[in-house]
């Protein structure tokens, strides 16, 4: 396993020992979550009684596969706990997250959360926010005008593909990735591309998460937001 992953897996399995029993818990996506997800399969295999509701199909099938039993909005409409991954972890512990093209289910899921824990590996802290493209989801409909007015904003948006054709997330929309290089304000940026018809969410998570778990080769590092803060 190269060093990347290992970190990736120390974090996400430790983000697991925070689910207990009778939790309804947000699953998050991408390959932090996948340990995650197979972590808390094993405690549901164990004896713990929760309940998940995912973040995308491809976390509701690994789900699935290590036995967690699955919930949605229908049926509640609180989430005790969300674990997530990020791309990019600024020191005020706002997010960039969207890189595997989940965000909008993402940010339903976290924002609807009493307590959001985010496990990433170290690669993922950065002082400001922007060297990662800012994943935006766009309804497909008129999206070269979004892409136009965004790249008004200082940024050259990428129409995500895959296997040659535009990338479709789950909720049959399209990604606009926009590098900014570095966003200062990350909440006026946000407020700006949501105001534009036609953008779903943009992949910005402010001021939502209460604590960070970062893999490093060492081991794992737990960051609290009021520590943080105080620094
Ligand atoms: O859409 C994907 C999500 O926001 C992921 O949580 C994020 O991209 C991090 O993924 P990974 O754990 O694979 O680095």
């Amino acid at each position: 396993m190269e060093d990347k992953d290992f970190k990736k897996k120390l974090a996400g399995e430790k983000a697991a020992e925070f689910v207990k029993d009778g939790m309804v818990v947000g699953l998050g996506s991408g390959s932090t979550m996948y340990w995650t997800i197979k972590k808390i399969g094993e405690q549901v295999s164990e004896g713990i009684a929760i309940q998940g509701i995912p973040s995308s199909v491809q976390t509701a099938n690994w789900a699935k596969e290590f036995g967690i039993p699955l919930t949605d909005f229908s049926k509640v409409k609180q989430v005790d706990l969300a674990i997530d991954g990020a791309d990019e972890i600024d020191q005020n512990f706002d997010l960039i997250k969207g890189g595997g093209g989940s965000l909008v289910r993402e940010k339903i899921i976290d924002s609807a959360a009493g307590q959001l824990i985010i496990a990433a590996d170290d690669s993922k802290l950065v002082k400001a926010l922007g060297a990662f493209p800012l994943p935006v989801e766009v309804v497909p409909f008129g999206y070269e005008i979004i892409k136009e007015k965004i790249a008004r904003l200082g940024s050259e948006p990428v129409l995500r593909s895959q296997n040659g054709k535009a990338f479709v997330t789950d909720n049959g929309n399209y990604i606009l990735d926009c590098l900014f290089s570095e966003i200062t304000d990350p909440k006026k940026l946000h407020n700006l591309l949501k105001s534009m018809v036609g953008v779903v969410e943009t992949g910005l998570f402010i001021n939502m998460t209460d604590m960070v778990i970062i893999g490093k080769s060492t081991g794992t590092e737990i960051l609290h937001k009021s520590r943080q803060n105080k620094n």
